[in-house]
C-alpha cells in the first residue's frame, strides 16, 4: 500500500524510450509482461509485424461466455525536443514541492496502461474475481496511424475470439475538476492541394500563375476555418463538433544555391492541410466544396489525400458510442465514477484520432477516457508530466471501473431494468 513502489513502477515504465520512430518495443513489453507474472494474468505476445510486439493480458472471469472488457493502452509515444524540457523526457523525475512527475508519455499514455495494471493489483490484493474476463491490450503505432498495431488487431482472430463487449481507451487530461470521457473522434483527413501555372518573369503581371491559383484556395480554406473556429469562440460548438483545418507545409520556389530565385514565378506550388472532421459531419458535402471549391480543377488546381479516415463504422453510420441508455457500457461507467467519488463533464467528441477509432469502426462499443483532472493537457508538448495524485487517484477510478464492469450480469434488459441497477 506504499504509494512510493507504485509511484516507482510508474516511472519505471515512463523511463522506458518508445519515441517514435524507433520505439524499444521489447523493453516496453518485457517490463508489461513482467508486471503481469507478478500479478498471474496470462500473457500473450503478437507480433502482426516483425519488431511490433503487442502484448496481450488476460484475468478469465468466472463465466467466461459472457462479453469481455477490453483496457486499451498504446506503449508508443511522440518524440521530443530534448533541451526544451526543465528534466529530461525519459527522467521521469519527480518534483518534491509539486508531486509532478515529467515524462514524455505520462499524460500519453503510460499513465492509463499502468493504472489498468495497479487497479488489478488492488482488486486481487482483497480476493476480488471478475464475473466477466478482463483483457489488457498494449498496442505499438498508435501515435503514427496504428496500420501496424490496432488495424491488425482489430483485423486479427484474435479479437474476434475475444468476445470483447466494451473497450476503454484514452481521453484528455482535464483542466477542472471534472474528468472528460470521449464517445467519438473527428475523422483525419490529410489533403495535398497542387496548383500549376504558366511560369514567367517574376516582374511581370499576369493571371494564371501557380502561386496565385494556390493563394486563391488558400484565401478560401483560411475563411473556412474562420468561421468554424468562430463557432468554438462563440461557444456555439465544442472542438470536436466542427470541421479544423490547419496549414500544416507550403512547398513552392526554384531553389539557388542562395536560397530561391527571386525573380522567376515557379510553375508549380503546394500546400498540405490537417482536416478533422467529426463524425457527423457531411462527409459528402466536404468531400464536394473541395472539389469545387478549394482545389477546382478550373484554377488548374488538382488534390490528394495522404489520410482519409471516413467518418462512417462499417454498416455506413457514424462511429460514435452511445452516450445514452441504450448503451448499459455508458451507464455502468457513469455509475463507477460517481462510486470512486469522482466528476465527469459532458461526453464528448476527441478532437484528433486515437486506437479507439478502430474499435468503433467495428461496432464495438469504446470509450475514451484518462483520469487526469486539475491537469493542464499536455499531450505533445514540452514538459508533459501528472501529478503523482492525480495518478494514485486514476487507479481507485479504474478500480471502481473494472470492479462495475467485470461484475455486470447481463439480462434481457428494457429500460425499465435498467432502474434496477
Ligand atoms: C492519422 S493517425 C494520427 C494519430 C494521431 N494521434 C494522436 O495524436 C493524430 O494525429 O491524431
Ligand atoms: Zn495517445
Ligand atoms: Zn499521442
Amino acid at each position: 500500500k506504499d504509494p512510493s513502489t507504485i509511484l516507482s513502477r510508474f516511472q519505471q515504465y515512463l523511463q522506458i524510450n518508445t519515441a517514435q520512430p524507433h520505439p524499444n518495443y521489447y523493453e516496453a513489453a518485457e517490463f508489461i509482461i513482467s508486471q503481469a507474472k507478478l500479478l498471474s494474468l496470462e500473457s500473450q505476445t503478437l507480433e502482426f509485424v516483425k519488431g511490433k510486439p503487442l502484448i496481450l493480458l488476460k484475468w478469465p472471469g468466472k463465466d467466461p461466455t459472457l462479453p469481455s472488457i477490453l483496457l486499451n493502452s498504446h506503449t508508443d509515444v511522440v518524440p521530443s525536443e530534448h533541451h526544451k524540457w526543465t528534466h529530461p523526457p525519459f527522467s521521469a523525475h519527480l518534483d518534491s514541492t509539486t508531486g509532478n512527475i515529467f515524462a514524455r508519455g505520462s499524460q500519453d499514455m503510460k499513465c492509463v496502461g499502468l493504472q489498468y495494471l495497479e487497479a488489478i493489483r488492488k482488486l486481487k490484493s482483497y480476493g476480488f474475481r471478475p464475473l466477466r474476463t478482463l483483457y489488457l491490450s498494449f498496442l505499438p503505432d498508435e501515435e503514427i496511424g496504428g496500420n501496424d498495431g490496432a488495424r491488425k488487431f482489430v483485423d486479427s482472430d484474435v479479437l474476434a475470439k475475444m468476445n470483447v463487449g466494451i473497450v476503454l481507451d484514452e481521453g484528455l487530461a482535464s483542466p477542472t475538476h471534472n474528468y472528460r470521457a470521449f464517445y467519438g473522434e473527428r475523422s483525419p483527413w490529410w489533403l495535398v492541394v497542387k496548383a500549376v501555372g504558366a511560369p514567367g518573369h517574376g516582374a511581370k503581371l499576369y493571371d494564371n500563375t501557380a502561386m496565385e491559383n494556390l493563394l486563391k484556395s488558400v484565401e478560401i480554406i483560411r475563411r473556412f476555418r474562420a468561421a468554424q473556429f468562430d463557432l468554438v469562440k462563440a461557444g456555439q460548438k465544442a472542438e470536436g463538433e466542427v470541421i479544423s483545418v490547419n496549414m500544416v507545409f507550403l512547398k513552392a520556389g526554384t531553389p539557388s544555391p542562395s536560397g530561391f530565385v527571386m525573380n522567376l514565378q515557379p510553375s508549380e506550388a503546394q500546400a498540405g492541410f490537417d482536416i478533422r472532421v467529426p463524425p457527423t459531419a457531411d462527409q459528402a458535402s466536404l468531400e464536394r466544396l473541395i472539389a469545387d471549391e478549394w482545389a477546382p480543377a478550373s484554377r488548374n488546381m488538382t488534390f490528394e489525400f495522404k489520410q482519409k479516415v471516413s467518418v462512417n463504422d462499417k454498416l455506413g453510420r457514424p462511429a460514435v458510442t452511445a452516450v445514452d441508455s441504450s448503451n448499459i457500457w455508458w451507464a455502468l461507467f457513469e455509475e463507477a465514477i460517481i462510486k470512486a467519488n469522482a466528476r465527469l463533464g459532458k461526453p464528448e467528441i476527441f478532437p484528433a484520432s486515437t486506437d479507439a477509432r478502430y474499435f468503433r469502426e467495428r461496432g464495438l462499443p469504446a470509450i475514451g477516457f484518462s483520469p487526469m483532472a486539475n491537469t493542464p493537457i499536455l499531450l505533445h508538448d514540452h514538459n508533459e508530466f501528472l501529478n503523482k495524485d492525480e495518478y494514485l487517484k486514476g487507479i481507485d477510478v479504474y478500480e471502481s471501473i473494472i470492479k462495475t464492469y467485470a461484475s455486470y450480469i447481463q439480462y434481457q434488459r428494457d429500460d425499465a431494468s435498467r432502474e434496477e441497477l
